[in-house]
């Protein structure tokens, strides 16, 4: 008997557990009407406790946010002890364990993931929000390889906008800029860029610039900024990692700047895409015929209540035919028993 019979009641099948983090667990899950596969983050509420608050932050965050380089939301489904998050699954794993694999990527294949990278936190900023988390395990890759960020549980939309500060300390040490790891107030956006920084070390180097068993010995390497520049690295990618590495926040690269740098767009020949995607809110016909046939209700009552956006089962449903056709997959709902 599922340990989770809200899930099958909901039409999932749940499968194996693909990663745990503070908030509880990830599992696989089969969509069962659409046969698609989706991630499930299954949260115990009675154990979250103050951070129940950062679960609803995330939720909302995401429910907001649209972007192909962002993890898609498809789903919320609380009960009185749970809640359940049903995300895009990412078939590709993640990044860390693409870099691991191949020990560090070739200049090319770093700018690659990176400009995805940009293109995403360049969304997430101009829409007033912060990730504040932003880590190698927190990027997952798709069957195509395209980069997903995922785990907004300590995104920050500050009140007064990307502009006004944030005090609360949070992230991964390891990746975390200096003014977070001092407590002193600091903008999201430029830790941000901290954290981009590292991980465009992580790609091109294999191994990260600050690192140490010992936390006090990690904060000081952190503070001081100094970290091994290997020789294979070509003078655009050291200059670019020295900006955007930079202990002063007021003297560190901007995302704008970022953006234009000329090895950003080395062998691209332009800057990454910032236009703002909402291409999952488009009203598809052809879904909408394959809900409205299954469900024996017009198309347009169908739209009525989808275009709502309430992350309900019919959300769910309709974003994952969306996938499907983005995939090519016959566009077809499983038969009711
Ligand atoms: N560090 C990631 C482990 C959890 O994995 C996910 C988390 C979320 C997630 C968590 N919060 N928001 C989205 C969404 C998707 C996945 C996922 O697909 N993971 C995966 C897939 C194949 C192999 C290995 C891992």
């Amino acid at each position: 008997m599922s340990r989770y019979p809200t899930l099958r009641s909901c039409g999932y099948e749940l499968d194996r557990t693909i990663g745990t983090g503070g908030f509880g667990k990830v599992k696989l899950a089969t969509h069962t009407l659409t046969g698609e596969k989706v991630a499930i983050k299954i949260m115990d509420k009675t154990k979250l406790g103050k951070d129940l608050p950062r679960v609803k932050l995330e939720i909302s965050a995401l429910k907001n946010l649209s972007h192909p380089n962002i993890c898609k939301l498809y789903q919320v489904i609380e009960t009185e002890s749970h809640c359940y998050v049903v995300m895009e699954y990412c078939s590709g794993g993640e990044l860390f364990d693409h870099i691991v694999e191949k020990s560090r990527l070739s200049e090319m294949e770093s700018r690659m993931f990176f400009r995805q990278i940009i293109s995403a936190v360049s969304y997430l900023h101009d829409n007033g929000y912060a990730h504040r988390d932003l880590k190698p395990e927190n990027v997952l890759l798709d069957r195509e390889q395209n980069l997903k960020i995922i785990d907004f549980g300590l995104c920050a939309k500050p009140q007064g906008g990307m502009d006004s500060l944030l005090l609360t300390s949070c992230g991964s040490p390891t990746y975390a800029a200096p003014e977070l790891i001092q407590g002193v107030k600091y903008h999201g956006s430029e830790v941000d860029i901290w954290s981009m920084g590292v991980i465009l070390y992580a790609l091109l180097c294999g191994c990260l610039p600050f690192e140490s068993d010992n936390i006090d010995e990690l904060f000081k390497k952190i503070l001081k900024g100094k970290y091994i520049e290997p020789g294979w690295l070509s003078s655009g990618s050291k200059r670019l990692l020295r900006r955007m590495l930079c202990v002063d926040p007021l003297k560190r690269i901007r995302i704008s700047e970022l953006i234009n740098d000329p090895w950003i767009s080395l062998g691209f020949g332009c800057p990454p895409s910032t236009t703002n995607h909402n291409v999952d809110r488009c009203k598809d016909i052809e879904c909408l015929e394959v809900i409205s046939q299954y469900c024996e209700i017009d198309k347009e009552i169908i739209w009525s209540r989808i275009s709502k956006w309430k992350y309900d089962s019919e959300t769910a449903t309709y974003l994952l035919l969306l996938n499907k056709k983005k995939y090519g997959a016959p566009l077809v709902l499983k038969k009711k028993e």
